[in-house]
């Protein structure tokens, strides 16, 4: 007799996604974030998210100028003063916190990367991502971006557990457009994919919440991705639209590209429900496509 697998949520969280606006100023910023932090947790929510770069601008020219040293861990406060305001804004406010991403500098390789830093309510680094895939693209007319010009690639698939509620996927960005990464993470038996990032104004349209329902209807699981609000005085205008979706692929909310709090609550039964009405999950055929099985795969060392 085969029985039913077990929850991957084992009960309901509430989560939000912090539309942070944020300038040059990194003191600033870090300040704004906590009381953006603060004023999710008061609502209720247990897990919060801030955007990629949520602490500095984005782009090649600004990596090396805003990136902190993580390594040795835990670093200072003058190593990283971003991992201890995260740290404190995730134990003063009880709640677990995807600490967006921040430029981060290995002081031993002299190799930079796009770094997520996830705490838990006791202000314990829980887990970390590097983003794994670089945003290298030419639109001609529209957007170059060379993410690869100073960043280096991450290179495992991020899972963190949150003890009372199963595990979250963590990944950035332009990880998003990869299947290969969300997939195995569900597999693995994440409940949620939770992604910082910060489309633009000519990707944002086209994509984003298109690929925040693909990831969802793909592994049948909850996909949060939080970008910065829009600035149009910065060199780079995120696209904003924040936006939580369910394991059925529907929009449960969506911001517009102004600074706000995206929120919504997250229950087992839903993924449970929508994987036992369409089994994707006994339907799969790795004897057809025994690749994506097979592939040698790293995972978060937690
Ligand atoms: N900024 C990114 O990493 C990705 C992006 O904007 C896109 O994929 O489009």
């Amino acid at each position: 007799m085969s029985s039913a697998p077990a929850p991957v949520l084992k009960k309901p969280i509430k989560i939000s996604c912090i539309q942070l606006a944020s300038g040059a100023d990194k003191d600033t910023n870090l300040k704004h974030a906590a009381e953006k932090v603060a004023e999710a947790a008061q609502s209720g929510s247990k897990l919060v998210i801030l955007p990629e770069c949520f602490n500095s601008p984005y782009g090649c020219d600004y990596f090396p100028k805003y990136a902190e040293t993580l390594l040795p861990s835990p670093p200072t406060k003058d190593q990283s003063p971003s991992f201890h305001a995260l740290s404190a804004m995730a134990a003063e406010n009880n709640v677990y916190l995807v600490g967006g991403s921040i430029p981060e500098l290995n002081p031993e390789t002299k190799k930079y990367y796009n770094t997520s830093l996830t705490f838990g309510p006791d202000g314990k680094l829980l887990g970390t991502h590097r983003k794994v895939h670089l945003f290298d693209i030419d639109i001609p007319g529209k957007i170059f971006f060379k993410e690869s010009e100073v960043l280096s690639a991450g290179n495992k698939v991020s899972l963190v557990d949150l003890p009372e509620y199963g595990t979250i996927a963590v990944a950035i960005c332009y990880d998003v457009r990869f299947p290969e990464l969300a997939t195995i993470a569900a597999r693995r038996g994440a409940f949620a994919l939770i992604y910082p990032g910060a489309f633009n104004l000519t990707t944002g349209p086209l994509h984003w919440r298109l690929l925040a329902q693909a990831r969802a209807v793909d592994n049948q699981i909850y996909v949060a991705l939080c970008s910065p609000a829009r600035d149009m005085s910065a060199s780079y205008n995120a696209w904003g639209h924040s936006l939580i979706v369910n394991p059925l692929a529907k929009v449960l909310v969506e911001a517009e590209e102004s600074e706000t709090i995206v929120q919504a609550e997250l229950v087992g039964e839903d993924i449970t429900e929508a994987r036992k009405n369409i089994p994707l999950n006994n339907q799969r055929r790795f004897d057809v496509y025994p690749d994506v099985s097979q592939g040698k795969i790293s995972f978060d060392e937690l």
